[in-house]
């Protein structure tokens, strides 16, 4: 697992290392120089022109610590001081000072021109506003320079709590980030902005963020074997759980089709579908291995029957939204008393009839809405949503506790209770028709065979990402169609058993 902190936390934990790992704070800043200057070599690039140029924080402290480290390695080295002097803390007013003594020249104005390697030392963790006036003139100047950018734990005017760009932000080829890659940095836009990131250790303790709920983790794929539900030889398929999916409409089998295929394909015993009528025949023939139960009307006691027998619920895929599928969703939102994935059709509805949300019956539920299902549920553009997702969804899910997905590019997923987080495996090839149908099957999958809700969804998350990124192998970024992904999810999980 990884942190992502942003400023604030990073801080925290920077600020225990120095308090109780008695590690000062400019031994720190010497660590996170020679790992840079370390990725700096091992990439060969060309020191013949280097310019660094540095703000008056910490950040400024590590770009003459830069300075002075290339400059040992025979580098033609300039730094210029963008921000004011006066305002420099201590370790950077060190910083300088040693760069200076080590024959290093300090301009007070950065030059546009053409380097072979331009540094970002301007602001790091500590940015807390936006980007205006000399210093933003300073980076659209540094973005209109050539050579290769390199930015300095954080490209200089990225949010690291939620990536956003105020007003301009550095463009970097490679960010060096220290001890943890910073949130901002992984979520967009700020990750176009970082380039390729790569993380140092500069021995910075973060066992204090474990204690804060705030922070982040991103799953890594050391961390499924020890959450992947086992299979033992002496068991049967009732031993990994009865999936109810309630799903599709007329012209819609194929979301049924898609969520349920996904489910098996995660591992789960036993699939039922809950269709209109006339999805009967196509679905039989997509997916025999399902049993099929279909309607004409809303039949309450079926429904009821239906949900008693499932150990998961997967509602709202491709399930449209007349009154018949309202009437669905609200009786076994107000009575289903196992865990209950909802998507799609379902969040439309419940955004419709926001009281189903006061209503529910426990805290076992998963929300999987994309950004624009969570922008009718919660009332606000998709654009606010953008900004500012992690705040908007730590809030939805406190006053819903439920868990929630959120799903974008970086999709994050939310519990009270829980640190988020961001996922950070899968691809634009799975930016088409379906690809959240099999997420909320992988999810049902999941929470079939004992996984928790929280678990199953972040597990969930990363393995449908795995299973892009491995069906883009196979088919290309253009080609992959949803059931690829279904697919995919047996080939990510077969490697993993291997
Ligand atoms: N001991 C430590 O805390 C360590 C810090 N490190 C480096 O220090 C950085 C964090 O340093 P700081 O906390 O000093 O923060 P920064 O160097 O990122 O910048 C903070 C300074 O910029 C000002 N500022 C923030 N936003 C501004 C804006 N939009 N316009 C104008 N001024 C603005 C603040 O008032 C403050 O003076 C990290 O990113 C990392 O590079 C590393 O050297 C490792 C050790
Ligand atoms: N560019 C991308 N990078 C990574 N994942 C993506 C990308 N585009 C889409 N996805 C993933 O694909 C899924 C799309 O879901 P959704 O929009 O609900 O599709 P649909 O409703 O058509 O099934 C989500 O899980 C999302 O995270
Ligand atoms: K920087």
């Amino acid at each position: 697992m990884l942190f992502l902190p942003d400023g604030r936390q990073m801080k925290a934990a920077d600020s225990y290392t120095i308090r109780e790992k008695k590690i000062p704070s400019l031994i720190l800043m010497e660590r996170a120089a020679r790992t840079f200057v370390e990725t700096v070599m091992e990439r060969k690039l060309d020191l013949s022109n280097v310019c660094v140029v540095c703000g008056s924080g910490n950040n400024g402290g590590d770009g003459f610590a830069i300075a002075r480290l290339l400059l040992e390695k025979g580098g033609c080295v300039t730094a210029v001081m963008a921000g004011n002097p006066d305002h420099c803390t201590e370790e950077t007013l060190r910083q300088m000072e040693l760069f200076r003594e080590a024959g290093g020249t300090v301009g007070n104005s950065f030059e546009e021109g053409e380097y072979s390697i331009l540094i970002d030392a301007v602001f790091g963790a500590g940015l807390s506003r936006r980007v205006e006036g000399d210093y933003l003139a300073c980076i659209e100047a540094m973005n209109r320079s050539g050579g290769v950018k390199l930015a300095v734990d954080v490209p200089s005017g990225v949010s690291t709590t939620t990536g956003e760009v105020a007003t301009s932000a550095f463009r970097a080829d490679l960010t060096v980030s220290f001890q943890c890659a910073k949130l901002g940095c992984v979520l967009y836009p700020g990750r176009d902005y970082a380039g390729e990131v790569t993380v140092t250790d500069i021995g910075v303790d973060t066992s204090v963020l474990e204690g804060d709920r705030e922070a982040a983790y991103a799953l890594e794929e050391k961390d499924i074997k020890t959450m992947l539900p086992k299979r033992r030889p002496n068991s049967h398929k009732g031993d990994y759980g009865k999936a109810l999916i309630i799903a599709g409409s007329r012209g819609m089998a194929g979301a049924a089709y898609l969520a349920a295929l996904a489910a098996y394909r995660t591992g789960a015993g036993l699939v039922q579908i809950y269709t209109p009528e006339e999805n009967r025949t196509i679905l039989q023939t997509l997916l025999p291995e399902a049993i099929i139960r279909c309607y004409d009307f809303f039949d309450e006691k079926e429904l009821l029957r239906l949900l008693n027998w499932a150990d998961v619920v997967n509602i709202g895929s491709g399930l449209g939204t007349s009154d018949k599928s309202r009437r669905i969703l609200q009786t076994t939102l107000e009575n289903v008393q196992v865990p209950c994935v909802v998507d799609a059709d379902g969040l439309n509805l419940l955004a419709e009839h926001s009281r189903y949300l006061s209503r529910l019956p426990h805290d076992q539920f998963v929300f999987t809405p994309h950004m624009k299902e969570m922008s009718r549920i919660v009332k606000k553009p998709v654009e606010e949503l953008q900004r500012n997702r992690m705040e908007i969804l730590t809030q939805f899910t406190g006053e819903a506790r439920i868990t929630c997905v959120l799903k974008d590019a970086r999709t994050c997923i939310c519990r009270q209770g829980e640190h988020p987080y961001v996922n950070l495996s899968g691809n634009a090839a799975m930016a088409k028709a379906g690809s959240g149908d099999v997420l909320a099957g992988v999810i049902t999958g999941l929470i079939a065979q004992g996984m928790t809700c929280f678990d199953g969804a972040v597990l969930g998350v990363y393995l449908h990402g795995l299973a892009g990124e491995a069906a883009r192998e196979e088919k290309g970024i253009y080609s992959v169609l949803a059931r690829d992904l279904a697919d995919a999810v047996g080939t990510v999980l077969k490697r993993l058993e291997e």
